[in-house]
């Protein structure tokens, strides 16, 4: 009888297997005060009651591409905290928090894959960090969102997220459409980096079923998870090759398809990636055209994403060059400026109240 060998057969592409603090271990060092916990469910409520109609404000998820220094993000947060505070009669606004970053190929895979920004892919750090973050963010009063892209991640974080995202990269995934089944927050589904919507409502209905897949525990254990359902998973506009969908014809056509499918049809409208062409200037007129429709009375918008930073536009990042970087400018996709987010998030705070008035 021939036996074929596991050290022969295995891992022939792997050069490392190292072990990471388990899940509860991290969380129970880190762990969430009253007050964070407070934020985080206040958060995921306030969402799920505008997704259903029931608060009748404005979603803003606003912040950073991509979190690549905590200090800066944090001076962002604090300034974000302050005018999210004054716009709350009218506005439900939370941080984008973006710790993973998926790649169209390759490039910085954020602050969880590779903290030190060097390559060294410290994802143990990288963990620490984000955790760190979040619960900073949290202190302040402002519940955060984030996009889930390894499907181990969330137990390391997820009990500090009010909302999340399912990227355009992944919103086909059988493995995310899972994970978004159990998660506690209301989740998101992009459509596809085509233009694809069918494929977030999809990704909605499937999210909504209760799944059984394989995952980890807090130990860190391999596990058969079981979920309920999430019943707050949603559509999320963010254009596509085949163009933008933030105008009224398509949000429309978008919210008619998951209503048809049985989910959510509020949708959340990313200002941002394909509806602007990865261009931060365009992305303003886009805030301004969707206050517009929101002004007018289109009530099919729920929220409306942006990318936003201190500095406006974005700068290479390589990993091997050791550059010094511009603080409080993006690494990944341009953002707006804090200036011009100022003026935006007080215009979409208007929008919002006309359209509560033409009700
Ligand atoms: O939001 C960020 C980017 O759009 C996403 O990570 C893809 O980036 P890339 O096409 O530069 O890899
Ligand atoms: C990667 C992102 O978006 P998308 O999945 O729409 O490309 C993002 O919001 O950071």
């Amino acid at each position: 009888m021939s036996v074929t060998t596991e050290a022969a057969a295995s891992d022939l592409h792997v050069s490392q297997f190292e072990s990471l603090t388990a899940p509860d271990t991290l969380c129970r060092g880190l762990p969430a005060s009253s007050m964070v916990a407070s934020v985080v469910e206040r958060g995921r409520a306030e969402i799920a009651g505008v997704l259903s109609g029931a608060d009748p404000r404005l979603l803003v998820i606003v912040g950073p591409c991509s979190v690549h220094d905590p200090d800066a993000g944090l001076d962002y947060a604090r300034r974000l905290a302050e005018l999210a505070d004054s716009l709350a009669d009218d506005l439900v606004v939370i941080m984008r928090s973006y710790f993973e970053k998926p790649r169209t190929t390759v490039g910085w895979k954020g602050l969880i894959n590779d903290p030190h920004l060097d390559g060294s892919h410290d994802i143990g750090t990288g963990l620490e960090l984000a955790r760190r973050f979040l619960l900073d963010v949290g202190e302040l009063g402002l519940p955060t969102a984030t996009e889930l892209l390894e499907p181990i991640t969330p137990q390391y974080v997820a009990d500090l997220i009010s909302w999340a995202a399912i990227g355009a990269r992944t919103t086909e995934s059988q493995i995310h459409r899972q994970l978004a089944s159990g998660l506690s927050m209301p989740v998101g589904f992009k459509n596809a980096t085509d233009g694809d919507v069918g494929l977030a409502v999809d990704g909605a209905v499937a999210a909504g079923r209760p799944q059984s897949f394989l995952g980890i525990d807090g130990n860190g254990r391999a596990a058969l998870v079981r979920t309920t359902g999430n019943p707050d998973a949603h559509v999320v506009l963010r254009g596509g090759r085949s163009g933008p969908n933030y105008g009224s014809g398509p949000v429309a056509m978008a919210a008619e398809r998951a209503a048809q499918a049985g989910v959510r049809p509020r949708v959340v409208v990313d200002a941002s990636h394909a509806n602007s062409g990865k261009d931060h200037r365009r992305q303003a007129v886009v805030v301004n055209e969707l206050a517009d429709q929101i002004g007018a009375g289109d009530d099919n918008i729920g929220g409306v994403m942006m990318e936003s930073f201190i500095v406006g536009g974005a700068q290479p990042l390589d990993v091997t060059a050791g550059r010094q970087l511009t603080y409080g400018q993006s690494v990944t996709d341009a953002c707006l400026s804090w200036e011009t987010t100022a003026e935006l998030l007080p215009r979409l705070a208007r929008a919002g109240r006309e359209r509560i008035r033409r009700r």
